[in-house]
Order: structure tokens, then C-alpha cells, then sequence
């Protein structure tokens, strides 16, 4: 194996990725034309316009040289990346050699050996030469650690628990395999049913993607049918007009090969028949920890109910598995592979984390004014509150500044949301204030800054949170804000902090483990479950906010 080749891949991945550099979808070059309106991204934007072109260029020659095994080409040649051999993993040292280069641990009995290059599973697994077309075609073309050893876990259809840095790449680790097995699975049914002379076959749901917010379902879908063009793959958002359309019959779900859902839809279509889900064969959980949270443990528990395939496995997806998490995922799992990249529920140490004592609420205005004014709040921004109230009212506050920004939470529309996200990812939007309902597997490209307004209340959150920047090789800055009331949960971002090494700029106090102390377990479900009374956030006159808050 190739030591040199697999270190490398994070530097390229770090060299080629920019800031809004998503060179798939065509909507971005769209947007990205516009956006040259705005003087300050100009540059970067007419950059990334004709990287776009040379990169298209490129793809489109690599694929056509892969599929007709056609070397010839001069371009292609002299690229330095086909030049070299796909790494393969054959034996149980190079295994080991690659888990050790890519910090990874995993157990199991029978644990398969990861993979070194995609092309690895075309040998291995007979992988779709479509699949792997559509992966090149949008970049994706060497595995990460993540991916690298939950595939074959997948395609082998074992149970899996996996748990991996935020921006690691764990949504194509658990879509790649969900979609060959898939792809399998209807070869073999269409063979036991005599093959396509037949007539058209009714097809049934096999794959169900469970997702906690309706951003992230989506997002799924959407890297879905990236990687599923031209495979003859249905797959589908169940959103609420997917729903209603299941529940008059206008669309039959049997159309449907992969569904992506929140729980709570889902349910209401399986409790009123609408939704049949016995030949399920592969579920996913995303963002696992925070399904098997009390809140939704009700739903996830009724969904396992309907799921009555003898076939079917189960995987777990997360950045933060904590061992109760593990414990109830072992009681649905049979004899299930863990793999953990890097240290478990650690933040990704690609991200800058500093923390910023502002004494009190009033403090913590004057520190992102400051921040603002003095050039730390370098675009694009996204900034967390723990509740509604204070997102809305920090909103008023920025606005009333000037800043070019919007706010998402649980009580705006789906095409309010939707909306913002949409600005916030074409570089309209500059900065976007949330609430905890963006803090999971939202996917922006090139998020510069997270500040954390509020102290999240729990380390896990504070994970989540920080890992909307610093993705997929690229680098960011957190910054959490705290004040006197905040002695408890502070605790929470110090300890993910020292276990990062981050103590640079700490006072000399909370450096010292045994002054910081660790919560006690009955304090820390305390605080999760109780959020911290602060003082109003808002100095803008009211007639003034209700003006500006409409023109928004
Ligand atoms: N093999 C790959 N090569 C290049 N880019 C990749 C690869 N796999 C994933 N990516 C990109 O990395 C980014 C992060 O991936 P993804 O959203 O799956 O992270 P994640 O591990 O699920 O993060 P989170 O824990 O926050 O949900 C995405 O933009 C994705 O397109």
C-alpha cells in the first residue's frame, strides 16, 4: 500500500476546496453569477467561476477515459492523481496500516477490511461503474476515514455503530453502500421474477434514510440524487406534499426505491397504511444520538415496530455516540461492527476554538460589535442562541447594525427556512442566526466563523455546532461567548476544548483539570434539560423593530 497516497488526501482535499466550492450542482454556478454583484466576494466568485469550467472539463474527460478505457488523452495523462494506482487493502497489515494512519478503531466479530480507493469496490464488492461515474462526477474520488471502513461493513450487510468527526463525510459512507445493495437487491428480485420481460415490476421501499430535522433529510436527499443519476433509483424527501400525496394515493410509495424522513411524518403515513415498511432491508440512523434522546425515543421505538423484514440492517450515524447511545443501540442490533475515527465525541480538529468571558448579556453585544468592527467577523458567519426569543431578538439587534443577515427557527415557515438557507449557501446572506435546529449535519461549504451567543448545554451540542465550519479538510474558527451565570455549562466547551488541546488564551484555572472539575452525571442531564434564564438580549425601540423586522 501506499503510505504517501493515502497521507496526501487530506492536503488535496484542503488544497482543492474553497469557500462555497460545490462544483456539482448547476444551480451553484447560478448562483454564484449573481452573487458577482457583490464587490467584496467578486474575486473569489469569478475564481471559483473558472475553476468550475476546468474542473467540469477535467470530470468529463476522466469519466469518459474511465468508461471506454481510453488513456489516451493528454490532459488526463498528465494529471498527477492518475497517474497513481488505486490503492487496494488485500491483507490484514495494510488494514492495519491504514487504520493507524487514519486514527481509526474498530471492532466486531468478522470485522471486513476497509477499503483504500473507490475502485477498491469495484474488484471487492462489483460496485456500479454508474455509482462510481457519479461519485468522480462530483468530486468525491478517494474514500474518507469514515468511509473507508463503513462501506464494506454495509455492502457485507452487517449492523453498523459509527461515530466520526462533524465533516467527515459519514452521509456518503452509510449512501454509498445503501445504494450498490439496493441496486443488488432489485437485480435479484427482477432475476426470481423471471427478468424485464415481464412487464414493469412493482417495487417496494428497501432503503429508509431517519433523519431529526427537515434541513438534514433534505440535504440527504439531495446528495442522493447526485450520486443516483442514472441508476433507475427512486428516492424521495417525504416532505408534507410527498406525504399528502402518499396518503390520497396520487403517488404510490411502491414507486419509491429510498426514502429519506423526519420521524414524525413517517409515522402518521405507517399508523394510517399509507406507508408499507415490511420490505425494508436497510435503515440509517442519522445523527443516531439525538433519535435515541428521550424526546423522540417514542418515535424512533414506533418506527422499529413497522420495520418487519427478517433482512433488514440497522446502522448508526453520529459525530457524538455517547455509551448509552452504544447500549440502547445494542439491543436492536445484531451483533453490529463499531468503528470510531479519531477520539469519540471529540470536535474536529480542524476548527480554532476560543472562548470569550463577556461578563454579562450586555457584554456579549459589545463583544460582537467589537468583533464586527474590528474585522474577527469574517463572512460567511453562523451564529447559535439557546431559544427562539433570543435568535428573534439578537436578529433585531444585528439588523438594526446594518448586517447582512437572517434568522431560521422552529417558528418560521418551511419557505421562510428554505429560503434563508438557499441565500446562505449562494453567499447572498452573510451571516445566519439559529437556534439548536441547524446545529446537526448541515452541510454549508466554507463557513468561516461559529459563535456560540449562548453556551450550548452539553458537550455533545457544542460538537455539533462548532462542526458546521472546518468540513471536509477545510479549516474554521469557533468562538463561544460566556458570562457569569455560565460557571456550570462553560465546563461542557472546556472539556472538549482540553481534550483538543485548545487551551491557548484559557485562564490559567480551567486549564488545570482538577480546579475545572467534570460535571456530575445528574448536573449535566440538569442542564440539558432546564435551559439557563439570561437577561433580554434587545436595546433596539420597539417601533423601530417592528419597521425594520417587516421591510426584512
Ligand atoms: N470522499 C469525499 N471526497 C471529497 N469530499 C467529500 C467526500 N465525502 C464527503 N465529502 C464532502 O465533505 C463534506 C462533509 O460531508 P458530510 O456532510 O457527509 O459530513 P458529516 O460527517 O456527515 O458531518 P456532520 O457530523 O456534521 O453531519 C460534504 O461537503 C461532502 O460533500
Amino acid at each position: 500500500m501506499d503510505i504517501f497516497r493515502v497521507l496526501s488526501r487530506g492536503a488535496s482535499l484542503n488544497k482543492s476546496k474553497d469557500y462555497k466550492a460545490d462544483f456539482t450542482a448547476p444551480d451553484k454556478v447560478k448562483s454564484a453569477t449573481e452573487l458577482k454583484k457583490s464587490n467584496d466576494l467578486n474575486v473569489q466568485v469569478e475564481k471559483e467561476i473558472d475553476f468550475f469550467h476546468s474542473k467540469q472539463h477535467k470530470i468529463v474527460k476522466e469519466v469518459e477515459s474511465k468508461v471506454n478505457g481510453d488513456e489516451s488523452d493528454d490532459d488526463v495523462k498528465d494529471d498527477e492523481t492518475r497517474k497513481q494506482e488505486p490503492v487496494k487493502i488485500t491483507t490484514k497489515e495494510e488494514a492495519l496500516e491504514l487504520r493507524k494512519l487514519n486514527g481509526s478503531k474498530v471492532t466486531g466479530h468478522d470485522v471486513p477490511l476497509p477499503i483504500g480507493s473507490f475502485e477498491d469496490l469495484i474488484s471487492r464488492f462489483r460496485l456500479s461503474k454508474i455509482l462510481l461515474q457519479n461519485l468522480i462526477a462530483n468530486n468525491f474520488n478517494e474514500p474518507t476515514a469514515i468511509q473507508s471502513e463503513a462501506i464494506p461493513c454495509a455492502l457485507f450487510n452487517r449492523d453498523l455503530i459509527a461515530c466520526a468527526p462533524t465533516g467527515s463525510g459519514k452521509t456518503l459512507a452509510f449512501l454509498i453502500p445503501l445504494v450498490q445493495n439496493i441496486l443488488a437487491s432489485n437485480i435479484r428480485s427482477k432475476k426470481r421474477k423471471g427478468g424485464e420481460n415481464k412487464g414493469s415490476e412493482e417495487k417496494r421501499i428497501k432503503g429508509l434514510i431517519i433523519s431529526p430535522t427537515k434541513e438534514l433529510a433534505q440535504q440527504i436527499n439531495n446528495q442522493l440524487n447526485k450520486i443516483t443519476e442514472n441508476l433507475g433509483i427512486k428516492t424521495g424527501y417525504l416532505n408534507k406534499s410527498l406525504a399528502s400525496k402518499f396518503r390520497s394515493g396520487v403517488s404510490k410509495a411502491s414507486k419509491f426505491d429510498i426514502i429519506v424522513t423526519t420521524p414524525l411524518r413517517l409515522i402518521d403515513l405507517v399508523k394510517n397504511s399509507a406507508l408499507d415498511l415490511s420490505y425494508v432491508e436497510f435503515l440509517v440512523f442519522d445523527e443516531a444520538d439525538s433519535l435515541f434522546q428521550s424526546d423522540f425515543l417514542e418515535q424512533t421505538d414506533a418506527i422499529l415496530s413497522a420495520l418487519t423484514s427478517p433482512k433488514l440492517c440497522k446502522s448508526i450515524f453520529s459525530a457524538t455516540i455517547t455509551s448509552h447511545v452504544e447500549e440502547l443501540a445494542h439491543g436492536i442490533m445484531k451483533d453490529p461492527v463499531r468503528v470510531i475515527i479519531g477520539l469519540k465525541e471529540a470536535a474536529n480538529s480542524n476548527i480554532e476554538q476560543k472562548i470569550i468571558y463577556c461578563g454579562d448579556e450586555h457584554g456579549k453585544l459589545v463583544a460582537i460589535r467589537d468583533m464586527i468592527q474590528n474585522g474577527g467577523f469574517k463572512p460567511p458567519v453562523i451564529i447559535f442562541l439557546q431559544s427562539i426569543d433570543r435568535a428573534k431578538a439578537l436578529f433585531n439587534e444585528l439588523l438594526y447594525d446594518g448586517l447582512n443577515v437572517d434568522v431560521i427557527h422552529a417558528e418560521r415557515s418551511q419557505k421562510q427556512r428554505e429560503d434563508a438557507i438557499a441565500r446562505f449557501r449562494s453567499g447572498e446572506l452573510w451571516c445566519l442566526i439559529t437556534t439548536d435546529v441547524l446545529s446537526r449535519g448541515i452541510d454549508f461549504k466554507g463557513i468561516n466563523l461559529i459563535i456560540n451567543y449562548d453556551v450550548p448545554n452539553s458537550s455533545q451540542a457544542y460538537v455539533h455546532r462548532i462542526g458546521r465550519t472546518g468540513r471536509a479538510g477545510r479549516t474554521g474558527r469557533a468562538v463561544t461567548f460566556y458570562t457569569k451565570e455560565d460557571t456550570d455549562m462553560i465546563k461542557n466547551v472546556v472539556n472538549v476544548m482540553r481534550a483538543s488541546g485548545q487551551i491557548e488564551g484559557m485562564p490559567i484555572w480551567m486549564r488545570d483539570e482538577t480546579a475545572l472539575s467534570k460535571l456530575s452525571k445528574d448536573r449535566k442531564r440538569k442542564l440539558k434539560r432546564e435551559q439557563l434564564e439570561r437577561g433580554k438580549i434587545s436595546t433596539v425601540p420597539k417601533a423601530f423593530k417592528k419597521r425594520k423586522f417587516r421591510k426584512a
